[in-house]
């Protein structure tokens, strides 16, 4: 255990803070991909802003540039208050790390309000989560998580259907798509600031806006050339929850509204999750009318498909390796055949899609322990031949053929035929250990699967 997060745990938390200043310290949390434009943002929140602020910026494996600029563009006496973490992400690797930075940090400095930084690739939720639920939550208190698009890229990217590079990470060999965390940023945030707007038309930024209120209806959205926001817009933002973030996302949104208040998430544990839903045959829900989402603008819309049948590995591989240029994101639990055990979560962000076992179906345990799960589980619809396993997507994009698509994923369901013979002799490309993933790019149609 480490000794300073023991001691802290150990100790009532009031010990750390100074009677005179019970009031923990507002935090915003600053995402955005690689060159987005968060350090030229930081940079004119530090000169423009009437308070004091700390700043924890995190480069992944790099000389710590962005460290550097903004010292010295800060005016603060002994440039102690920026900290920079450089040895790795501080979503994964650094979670500790990033809890002891910041404790001593506050410890020894007087300030008004921390920024930290996050590196382009850093995953917003397990950092938000240090604040909220980790040691750092008692002395500091979580404003708002602030993700910043780069509109030009954004709108190539997947306003536009370009195809990009499908793999980035820490040193350029990650195992995770980039275009998948640039939309996780996307949808796990309070805040959404479309930077360079002077990079984009008007029309063109009015589709990322449509696009983005699609991908995350709860954020508000600002749009500025090199950060050039009011302190206010950024800094006096409603509190951060953490359950509130993460269910606003469109997709979601999206899952819920289609299987009815209660119904189980899709994030994983489907072992322990906490609701049902009606054991349908099928039920392409056309959303229009659907509070869950804002209207449909510029050909953006938001689907959901529901089945109770596996998808055959290989036809559903196929599909995935020529995704219909419109669609932006894809995301919710699948059940393939041969993988009779794993809730795999389906992803596309773009032209690639991560499949990922997130997951048990229920059905998949002994009798008693299943249960003992649906016992815990009152609102669990059960399907009397397959449980719960199912395939539950939401699909977002825009001047998608709805109807084409549907019939493409009912084609890469098992045929009666097939759901009655063996499934063990498939090509079988879908992972099989809990938190495997394997990508798939319609981008580059002939790479392997793996
Ligand atoms: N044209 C234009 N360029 C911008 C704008 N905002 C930032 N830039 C430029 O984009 C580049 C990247 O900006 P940064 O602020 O370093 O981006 P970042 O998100 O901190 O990048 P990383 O630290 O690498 O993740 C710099 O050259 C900025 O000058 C803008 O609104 N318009």
């Amino acid at each position: 255990m480490d000794p300073e997060l023991g001691r802290f745990e150990s100790e009532d938390r009031r010990v750390l803070a100074p009677a005179n200043d019970p009031m923990p310290v507002p935090v915003t949390i600053l995402c955005g991909e690689l060159g987005a434009g968060k350090t030229t943002l930081l940079s004119r929140l530090l000169e423009s802003a009437d308070r004091d602020i700390a700043v924890l910026v995190n480069d992944v494996g790099e000389v710590n540039v962005d460290a550097d600029l903004v010292e010295a563009r800060t005016d603060l006496e002994t440039g102690d208050e920026v900290v920079a973490l450089e040895n790795g992400c501080i979503c994964c690797s650094l979670g500790g790390e990033l809890s002891r930075a910041v404790i001593r940090l506050w410890k020894d400095h007087e300030f008004d309000h921390l920024v930290v930084e996050a590196s382009g690739v850093g995953e917003p939720e397990p950092i938000a989560r240090q604040f909220v639920r980790g040691p750092a939550g008692g002395p500091y208190d979580l404003e708002a998580v602030v993700t910043v698009v780069d509109a030009r890229r954004f709108h190539d990217r997947f306003a536009d259907g370009e195809a990009v590079p499908v793999r980035q990470g820490p040193n350029g060999e990650g195992t995770r798509p980039l275009s998948d965390l640039v939309l996780e940023q996307v949808e796990f945030c309070d805040l959404l600031v479309v930077n360079k707007g002077d990079l984009v038309s008007d029309a063109e930024r009015e589709r990322v806006v449509a696009l983005l209120e699609m991908l995350q209806p709860r954020a508000a959205i600002e749009t500025a050339e090199y950060g050039d926001l009011e302190p206010e817009v950024l800094l006096g933002v409603e509190r951060f929850e953490l359950e509130t973030v993460r269910d606003s996302a469109g997709w979601k949104r999206q899952i819920e509204a289609d299987a009815g208040e209660g119904e189980h998430g899709t994030d994983g544990n489907h072992d322990c999750s906490d609701g049902g839903d009606p054991a349908r045959g099928g039920d392409h829900t056309h959303s229009d009318g659907d509070h869950a989402h804002p209207p449909e603008r510029y050909g953006i819309e938001v689907e959901g498909y529901h089945r109770r049948r596996p998808f055959h590995p290989e036809r559903f591989a196929e599909l995935l390796r020529s995704l219909p240029d419109g669609l932006v994101r894809a995301k919710g639990l699948t059940w393939i055949a041969g993988r009779e055990d794993q809730a795999i979560t389906t992803s596309t962000a773009g032209a690639a899609t991560t499949l990922e076992v997130t997951g048990r179906w229920i059905a998949s345990f002994a009798e008693e322990r299943q249960e003992t799960y649906r016992r815990g589980q009152p609102d669990l619809v059960w399907d009397e031949e397959h449980g719960d396993r199912e395939v539950r997507l939401a699909l977002i994009g825009r001047d998608v053929d709805w109807d084409a698509l549907e019939s493409r994923l009912d084609d890469c369901l098992l045929s009666d035929e097939e759901m009655a013979a063996d499934w063990s002799d498939y090509e079988n490309p879908a992972p099989t250990g809990m938190g495997e993933t394997v990508t798939i790019s319609s981008a580059d149609p002939e790479a392997p699967a793996r």
